[in-house]
């Protein structure tokens, strides 16, 4: 899948209306618990604090995918991330890329993460020749200082764009630090625990993709594409074109 977005809209997912109109009341006091420093929260806790019964928050919440921590409870920050990101919040996410090269010097510069609520703040590589230098004003810092950075930017959103053979040591630090959700360019299939949320991109599965169109139109000239309707529609194999 090409798509960054972590999950689906929220109008594709038949949440209730009486849920949704209770998700910003739940993003607002999250926003002032994360003021407050609140890093975890209980059920019971969240859903006094929202004036809702606590089995009401656990179901309007388990619609979102969201179920906590048994014995921690849900993580503040993520929650909020969670909820903002399925109510268009203005919130802005920090980000960090690791690997440094041509494709994530190439992201680390693309503005359209702004608009999305994104921002960059940290960027990651080995290479001695990169270190110190700037992309679009954020510093490349020695991957050596991953888990420092991490911690002081409390980015909980990771982007690797390492060669294969480093992305799951990469990986496995960003995890140990706090990250929970991972976009992955490297050509590899990264492991991870159940509540880190792992995406990846392949830009050649995709052309691949549309390269089989191709060439079933070439073999049936008059058999229509997935996207004959000039829609740009999703093809049957459920990526945007
Ligand atoms: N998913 C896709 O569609 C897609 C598209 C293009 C590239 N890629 C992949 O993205 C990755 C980066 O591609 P690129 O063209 O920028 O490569 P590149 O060689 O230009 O850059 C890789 C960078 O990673 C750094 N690096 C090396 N080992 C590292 C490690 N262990 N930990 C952290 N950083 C490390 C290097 O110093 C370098 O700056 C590659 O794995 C490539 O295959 C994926």
């Amino acid at each position: 899948m090409v798509s960054v977005r972590a999950d689906r809209p929220i109008a594709e997912k038949g949440i209730p209306d009486a849920t949704i109109a209770r998700l910003p009341v739940y993003l607002r006091t999250l926003n002032v618990m994360a003021d407050d420093g609140v890093a975890t929260i209980s059920s019971g806790e969240l859903a006094d604090a929202a004036g809702v019964n606590p089995a009401q928050l656990r179901k309007d919440l388990s619609y979102l995918g969201t179920y906590g921590t048994r014995g921690v409870g849900y993580d503040v920050r993520y929650l909020r991330f969670q909820i903002g990101s399925q109510i268009g919040s203005a919130q802005e996410w920090p980000v960090v890329i690791v690997g440094l090269g041509n494709l994530g010097t190439a992201l680390a510069n693309y503005s359209g993460f702004g608009s999305r609520g994104f921002k960059i703040v940290a960027l990651l590589d080995p290479k001695p020749d990169l270190i110190g230098r700037t992309v679009v004003g954020v510093p490349i810092s020695d991957l050596a200082d991953l888990e420092q950075i991490v911690e002081r930017t409390e980015v909980r959103i990771a982007i690797i764009a390492t060669p294969a053979a480093g992305a799951q040591e990469v990986c496995d630090r960003l995890v140990a630090c706090g990250v929970r959700s991972i976009l992955n360019f490297a050509p590899t299939a990264l492991s991870v625990p159940p509540e880190v949320n792992l995406r990846k991109v392949d830009l050649g599965q995709e052309l691949q993709i549309l390269a089989y169109h191709e060439q079933q139109q070439m073999a049936d000239p008059l058999e229509s594409g997935p996207n004959a309707d000039g829609t740009g529609s999703v093809h049957p194999h459920g990526v945007t074109a």
